[in-house]
């Protein structure tokens, strides 16, 4: 045992999540963050596609449409994908913090069956940080934006570096995303937000 702590409820002295000045206003579309990227890239022909919005405070909007490339069952979507929007939709929401984070922990209810082209609204918010940590919460609902929740998502983001790609990343896409002055000025740009 390694003795970290990875319950989703914050601690006590956890403090409420600031939205950063030069977030973007509510309603503006938060663009992808890599082209590549399953959940929101541009780039994936079987990707999510989602294109989050900011909200009011530190939260987010987005919607899927589930497509044929995403089922599990006939006819249904698959929960693995399910989760993927979730988590996608959460890891915008550090745009709003201005601070770069993967996800630690993503615990994820299935209430109902999601068929294939249902829309899923999808909605993020961020509860509270602690340290590194960032606790926040995300639904999926069908039916519109108040419809029946259909999943729904507790998790934990952990902050990082920039250097924690480099570091970790296949070698290639790594050098690929490094000589393109955009990319680099945006990380660099979150990183060194006090
Ligand atoms: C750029 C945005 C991309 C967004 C895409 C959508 C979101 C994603 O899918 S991200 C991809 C999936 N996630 C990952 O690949 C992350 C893989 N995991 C890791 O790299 C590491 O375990 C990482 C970075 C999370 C933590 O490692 P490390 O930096 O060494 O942190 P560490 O010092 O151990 O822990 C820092 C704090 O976080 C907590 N923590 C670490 N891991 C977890 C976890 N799994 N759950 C909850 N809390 C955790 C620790 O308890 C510690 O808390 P405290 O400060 O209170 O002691």
């Amino acid at each position: 045992m390694s003795g970290r702590t990875t319950a989703l409820t914050p601690p006590g002295d956890a403090v409420p999540p600031v939205r950063h000045p030069e977030a973007p206003a509510p309603g503006e579309t938060i663009g992808s963050h890599y082209e590549h990227c399953f959940g929101c890239g541009g780039g994936q022909p079987h990707g999510l596609h989602l294109e989050a919005r900011a909200g009011e405070g530190v939260s987010v909007t987005a919607e899927f449409r589930v497509r044929e490339a995403h089922q599990g069952a006939p006819g249904l979507a698959h929960g693995g994908v399910l989760a993927t929007a979730l988590d996608e939709t959460l890891g915008s929401l550090g745009w709003l913090l201005r601070v770069i984070a993967v996800t630690g922990r993503l615990e994820t209810d299935f209430v109902r069956p999601v068929p294939v082209d249902t829309v899923l609204h999808l909605q993020a918010e961020a509860l509270a940080v602690h340290g590194r940590k960032i606790y926040c919460t995300a639904t999926g609902r069908i039916g519109g934006p108040d419809g029946p929740v259909a999943v729904q998502a507790d998790a934990v983001f952990v902050e990082v570096k920039v250097d924690h790609f480099i570091a970790n990343g296949r070698k290639q896409e790594i050098q690929a995303a490094l000589a393109d002055p955009d990319q680099v000025k945006v990380a660099r740009a979150f990183e060194v937000n006090p």
